[in-house]
């Protein structure tokens, strides 16, 4: 469904490659992992997907969604796609909203315009989808001005119009970062129920590789602007040929066994 062929990002005013020729294919009803250590190019690259990086970064290669090659697409053309076909949901959750309207309005805007519905339906919807994220009240979120909530309730109502527009990607970049351990756990449940019952396919860019291993079929490992590994989740993690990706993979469990003796010295004898 989405082929991303020799992408490479250029920053033209340092004279800097930032991305340097990532190829991969996102199936239909596929999870891609993007994994690796921060400023290694993970949300650069998925900008440059969407069309979304600054004029002053040079982008080339091939993006091919249903066709059509994205990155020769006109900006009326791209809008088209943007938000309804392929939806992003930013790390930034607060500079996804615009302060001076309340998250009701924004919601039913985006909704009405993307799924051709009513305001009264979009409402409803709304409603539904916020509870999904398990937000206690949401007709009283849905009143609110985005700097009256908090990180993770802003990221919450972005998945969620992400959720009812069921566009067919999702990119979702660190969408669990600002959430406590619970609702990490809700929203991963969410992102595997998009997957089986809607056909959505993900791009899902993570430091948390449990996370990655959990949702993903396939992963791509960058570092310092290059994909160094790209393969199926089984055959990366029990079988990595980089020595990053081992470093990665040692670092988890290394993480994970410390969690677990701490807990076990917690433990009543
Ligand atoms: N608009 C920009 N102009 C110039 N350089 C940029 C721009 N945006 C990002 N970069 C640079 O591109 C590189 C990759 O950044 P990117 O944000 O994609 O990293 P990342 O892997 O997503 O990191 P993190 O996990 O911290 O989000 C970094 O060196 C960053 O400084």
């Amino acid at each position: 469904m989405l082929k991303v062929k020799g992408l490479s990002i250029t920053d033209e005013r340092k004279k800097t490659v930032l991305v340097e020729n990532v190829n991969f294919t996102l199936d239909r009803n596929h999870c891609l992992g993007i994994v690796g250590e921060s400023g290694s190019g993970k949300s650069i690259t998925t900008k440059a997907i969407l069309g979304l990086t600054q004029p002053s970064l040079k982008v080339t290669g091939h993006v091919y969604f249903d066709g059509d090659d994205l990155l020769q697409l006109g900006k009326k053309e791209m809008r088209k796609i943007r938000g309804k076909r392929i939806c992003m949901i930013l790390q930034d959750a607060m500079s996804a909203f615009d302060p001076l309207y309340t998250m009701g309005s924004q919601m039913i805007e985006t909704l009405c315009e993307n799924l051709e519905i009513s305001k009264k339906e979009a409402r409803v919807l709304s409603i539904i989808e916020l509870e999904k994220m398990q937000i206690k009240e949401p007709e009283q979120v849905l009143k609110k001005y985005p700097h009256q909530l908090s990180g993770g309730m802003l990221q919450r109502c972005m998945i969620a119009i992400a959720m009812a527009v069921k566009p067919d990607i999702i990119i979702a970049d660190e969408p669990t970062t600002a959430l406590d351990s619970i609702t990490q756990n809700e929203v991963v449940k969410e992102f595997e129920r998009l997957r089986s019952e809607l056909d959505t396919a993900v791009i899902f860019i993570s430091h948390d590789l449990g996370v990655v291993q959990r949702l993903a079929q396939t992963v791509l490992v960058m570092k310092d602007g290059k994909q160094v590994e790209y393969g199926k989740i089984e055959d990366v993690f029990s079988n990595p040929e980089q020595d990053y990706t081992k470093f990665l993979i040692h670092t988890r469990e290394q993480l994970t066994k410390s969690f677990s003796d701490a807990m076990r010295k917690d433990d009543p004898v």
